[in-house]
C-alpha cells in the first residue's frame, strides 16, 4: 500500500471530483458515509453518548456528515464545533446547514475553556478538529481541549488523522496532540503513523476507502511503501522443482566471539530456514563444537584465535556474506572487516558490532562492498550518523547515507523502515515480542539467506524483514508477547512461508487492509 503526502491526497481529491464528475461535498459525504458505516457496525445502535469535535475546516466537515448519519440513525449526538477561527471552509458550511434540519439539537459553539463539557469514560469523543490541513501547532485553549479530551478515559476515536499531528512533517508540540485510541484514515495511511516519536497518537488504525481516483494513486510515486502479506506475496521467488542446494547459494555467515556464539548459532540457522542451499559459519577457534553441535547442517570455519575474529579466510564462493553478529570490537577483529571489505564484491549483510566497529573507524565507510544491507537498531543508527532532530531528519540523513555509500539501510524497530536512495519500505509486521536477544541476529541470517538465493538487496531486505516479523507474530500467538525467544522465531520461518499463500481467514485480510 502506498503511502501519500498531504499535497499528494489534496491532489488525489482534485482529480477525483474533476474526473468522477462530483463536488468536493459528494466526496465528503461519500467519506461521512464511510466512517458512519464504521461506527453503525460496532455499535449496532447502542445508545452511549458521541460527542463530536469538529473544526472548522473539511476535517470538521466529516465530523458533521458522520454526526448528521448518526443522529438519522437514532444515536445519542452531541456535536461541538471548535470555533477558534471565522474562515470556515465551504464544505463545513454546506454540512453546518444540513445538520440543523436533522435535529433540534444544534451544535455547540465552543469559544474557551467555560465551554468543555462533561463526558463520561464511558462515552465516545470523535475528533474532528484538525485533519491534514493542520498548518500550525494548535495553541491557546484549543490546546488546552485537546489536553482535556485525552485526560478523558472515553474512547477517542480520530478522524483521518489525530489533531495536532502533522501527516508527513515534524511535531512542534508534543502536549498539543490527540491521543486516539483508533484512527479511521482516508485512503491511505499517513507517514506519521509509523514513526516511533508520532505513532502512539494514532494507536490502531483503518484505511477507509472513499474510491479516490484508481489512475491518480496508481501513477503517483508515493513518499513511501507499506509492506503487509499481499506486497510479500509478489515478492517471493518461487523454488525450482529441479532446483539443487546449489541453485540457492552458499552464505557465509563470519559472526561469534567467545561468551556471544549464539548470535553465530541463530544467524546460521536462520539463512537456513529462509531457505539457503548450504550455509558455512566462519567463527573463533571457540566455536568450533558449538557450531557442529548446534547446526549439523553447516560447515564450519574457524579463525586462527581462540576467542575473537582475526582474519576471515575460506576456501569457496559464498554467495552472499552476513558480518557481525556478537563479533566484539577487537582491534584485530577491525583489521580482519577492512581486508574482508576491500577484497570482496559481492554484497554484504552489515549488523551489530561490525556496523560499531565502522562507526568507530569512519574509514571502513569507504570500503563498504556496493550494494549491501545495513541493519541498525536505533542505538547503532546514531553512532552511525549521528544524533538526529526528530524522526523526519534522521529519515534525510539515513537516506543521504544510503545514496552516498550505495547501500540499503534497515532502520530496525516497531515498523522497521527500510531506506534505499529516496526510498522507504515501511514493514507491517512483527509484535513487541520480538524486542528479545538475538531476534536481529535472526534478521541479518533472513537477510542474508535470501540473498544467497538470489533475491536482490532491496528485496531480500524487504521481504526478509517481512517473514521475519511474520514468524514473530506467529510465535507471539503461539506463546504469547513475554515468551518469545529468537529461535523460535527462526523456528517459524517455515510457518511464515506457508501463512504467505495461505487462504485468507478475514474479509479485511482478502483485501490487504490493516
Ligand atoms: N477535500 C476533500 O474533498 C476531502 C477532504 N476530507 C477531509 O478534509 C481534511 C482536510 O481539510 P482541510 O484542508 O479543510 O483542513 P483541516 O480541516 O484539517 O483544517 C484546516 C483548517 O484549520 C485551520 N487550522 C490549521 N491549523 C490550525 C491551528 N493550529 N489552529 C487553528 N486553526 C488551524 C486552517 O487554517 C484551516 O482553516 C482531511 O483531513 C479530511 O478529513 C475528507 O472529507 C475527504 C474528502
Ligand atoms: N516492538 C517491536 N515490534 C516489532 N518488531 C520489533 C519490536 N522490537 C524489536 N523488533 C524487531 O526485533 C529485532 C531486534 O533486533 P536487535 O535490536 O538488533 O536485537 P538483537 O541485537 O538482540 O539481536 C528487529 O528486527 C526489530 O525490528
Ligand atoms: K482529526
Amino acid at each position: 500500500m502506498k503511502i501519500f503526502s498531504a499535497e499528494q491526497l489534496y491532489e488525489a481529491d482534485k482529480i477525483t471530483i474533476e474526473k468522477q464528475q462530483i463536488t468536493s461535498e459528494d466526496l465528503m459525504e461519500r467519506a461521512g458515509t464511510q466512517l458512519f458505516q464504521w461506527l453503525h457496525q460496532r455499535l449496532n445502535g447502542a445508545p452511549v453518548p458521541i460527542h463530536i469535535f469538529c473544526g472548522i475546516g473539511d476535517n470538521g466537515g466529516d465530523g458533521l456528515v458522520v454526526g448528521r448519519l448518526l443522529i438519522e440513525h437514532g444515536y445519542n449526538v452531541v456535536v461541538y464545533v471548535v470555533n477558534c477561527s471565522d474562515k470556515r471552509s465551504k464544505n463545513f458550511l454546506l454540512n453546518y446547514d444540513k445538520i440543523k434540519n436533522v435535529t433540534k439539537n444544534w451544535p455547540i459553539l465552543m469559544k474557551g475553556e467555560n465551554d468543555f463539557p462533561k463526558i463520561n469514560s464511558e462515552d465516545i469523543i470523535v475528533d474532528a478538529i484538525f485533519g491534514i490541513g493542520l498548518n500550525r501547532c494548535p495553541g491557546g485553549w484549543v490546546k488546552k481541549l485537546i489536553q482535556y479530551l485525552n485526560e478523558s478515559k472515553a474512547f477517542k476515536l480520530a478522524i483521518d488523522i489525530p489533531s495536532g499531528l502533522y501527516s508527513n512533517s515534524p511535531l512542534e508540540d508534543y502536549e498539543a496532540v490527540l491521543k486516539a485510541n483508533h484512527t479511521l484514515t482516508f485512503q491511505a495511511p499517513k507517514l506519521a503513523f509509523f514513526l516511533p516519536e508520532t505513532a502512539g497518537f494514532v494507536s490502531n488504525f483503518d484505511v477507509l476507502d472513499i474510491d479516490l481516483d484508481l489512475e491518480f494513486l496508481y501513477n503517483t510515486e508515493p513518499i513511501a511503501q507499506l509492506i503487509s502479506k499481499p506486497e510479500a506475496q509478489r515478492f517471493y521467488q518461487t523454488r525450482e522443482k529441479f532446483g539443487h542446494k546449489g541453485t540457492y547459494g552458499h552464505a557465509l555467515i563470519v559472526a561469534g566471539s567467545y561468551g556471544k556464539m549464539g548470535a553465530a548459532v541463530l544467524s546460521t540457522t536462520a539463512a537456513f530456514r529462509i531457505g539457503a542451499g548450504m550455509v558455512t559459519a566462519f567463527v573463533p577457534k571457540c566455536g568450533y563444537n558449538i557450531l557442529q553441535t548446534a547446526i549439523p547442517e553447516a560447515m564450519v570455519i574457524t579463525d586462527t584465535e581462540e576467542e575473537f575474529i582475526s582474519t576471515v579466510s575460506f576456501d569457496f564462493e559464498p554467495s552472499a556474506i552476513g558480518i557481525g553478529m556478537g563479533i566484539g570490537k577487537n582491534k584485530a577483529t577491525v583489521a580482519a572487516l577492512k581486508k574482508l571489505f576491500k577484497d570482496s564484491e559481492i554484497p554484504f549483510v552489515i549488523d551489530a558490532d561490525a556496523l560499531n566497529n565502522i562507526s568507530e573507524n569512519k574509514e571502513l565507510l569507504k570500503l563498504l562492498p556496493k550494494n549491501s544491507v545495513l541493519t541498525p537498531h536505533p542505538g547503532e543508527l546514531k553512532r552511525l550518523i549521528g544524533e538526529w532532530k526528530n524522526d523526519y531528519d534522521k529519515l534525510e540523513e539515513v537516506k543521504k547515507f544510503s545514496e552516498k555509500h550505495e547501500v540499503v539501510i534497515v532502520i530496525k524497530g516497531a515498523y522497521t523502515i527500510t531506506v534505499y536512495g529516496d526510498k522507504l519500505y515501511i514493514n507491517t509486521s512483527g509484535n513487541p515480542g520480538m524486542a528479545t536477544a538475538g531476534s536481529g541476529d535472526a534478521l541479518s541470517g533472513v537477510i542474508t539467506g535470501l540473498l544467497s538465493q538470489g533475491y536482490d538487496p532491496l528485496l531480500a531486505s524487504v521481504f526478509g524483514i517481512y517473514m521475519h516479523g511474520c514468524a514473530g507474530d506467529i510465535t507471539a500467538g503461539q506463546m504469547g508477547y513475554e515468551a518469545v525467544m529468537a529461535g523460535d522465531i527462526i523456528d517459524n520461518l517455515g510457518e511464515a512461508y506457508l501463512d504467505l499463500f495461505a487462504k485468507p481467514e478475514t474479509d479485511n485480510e482478502a483485501n490487504g487492509k490493516n
